[in-house]
């Protein structure tokens, strides 16, 4: 799991505060407890699933509403993790930066990656699992970070109906962390995350920037699904 803060600056200089995090874990555990009570049932069942990891829940069967129930409350516990790493955060940088004068701030933007969630689609009610996306339908602000030494993007969506009103949580790996590892030396990751303060050793190699796609790329392939609202570059960051 990769966690993180930063403080960023757009590019009129305003100071931006980031952090990215989920349920810290607690999610996974429920999804893998909801996982094997699906596949003991395929089995009772005698169903024939071609991958055993592709057993499933019916919607309306008790199984299912307990694996919501699990699922949303582990958004909302994920939600307010947030929000109170945020409200520290800020209390920090107006302690050290603002001279101790509590600021307001001109957006916040708040969005889940990683989850599901019922909606019309189609014209048809049905669950959209965002795995690695956020939500980007009409007027929805989203989180689009590049790496650790990269920009990062907040959006608006454009509510592209194909996408599922969806776009991309990030730039996404283009090395696994063992390749990042082998490729990378300590010194790249100096070079590559210059102008950043953040961790220079040898424990963060795997979440070099170049173990990530080019950001710039990435948004260009998703300009029909996303409006750029502010371009972000981090001074710095602390990956938890
Ligand atoms: N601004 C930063 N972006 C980062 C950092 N580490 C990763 N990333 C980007 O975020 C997405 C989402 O991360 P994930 O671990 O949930 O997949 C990832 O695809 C990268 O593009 C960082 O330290 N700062
Ligand atoms: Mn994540």
């Amino acid at each position: 799991m990769n966690h993180f803060i930063e403080v960023c600056l757009d590019t009129e200089n305003q100071v931006w505060l980031m952090l990215h995090s989920g349920s810290r874990n607690i999610g996974n555990m429920l999804a893998q407890c909801h996982i094997s009570t699906a596949k003991e049932l395929a089995k009772m069942a005698g169903n024939k699933l071609a991958d055993p990891d592709l057993a499933y829940f019916v919607a309306g069967t008790p199984e299912f509403q307990a694996y919501w129930r699990d699922l949303q409350w582990a958004q909302d516990y994920a939600r307010f993790n947030r929000n109170v790493m945020m409200a520290r955060f800020k209390h920090i940088i107006e302690k050290h930066l603002a001279g101790g004068k509590a600021t307001k701030p001109l957006l916040e933007v708040n969005c889940h990656h990683n989850y599901a969630e019922k909606e019309v689609h189609f014209g048809e009610e049905v669950y959209v699992t965002r795995k690695g996306a956020v939500r980007a339908q009409q007027e929805d602000y989203g989180i689009i970070p590049g790496s650790m030494g990269a920009i990062s993007y907040i959006v608006k969506g454009k509510g592209h109906a194909h996408s599922f009103c969806s776009c991309s949580h990030g730039a996404g790996r283009l090395l696994s962390r063992n390749k990042a590892k082998n490729v990378y030396t300590l010194d790249d990751l100096i070079e590559q995350t210059k102008g950043v303060e953040c961790r220079k050793d040898t424990g963060v190699l795997d979440e070099i920037p170049g173990a990530y796609k080019p950001i710039d790329q990435v948004m260009e392939n998703q300009s029909d699904l996303v409006e750029i609202v502010a371009t972000l570059k981090q001074v710095v960051c602390v990956k938890g």
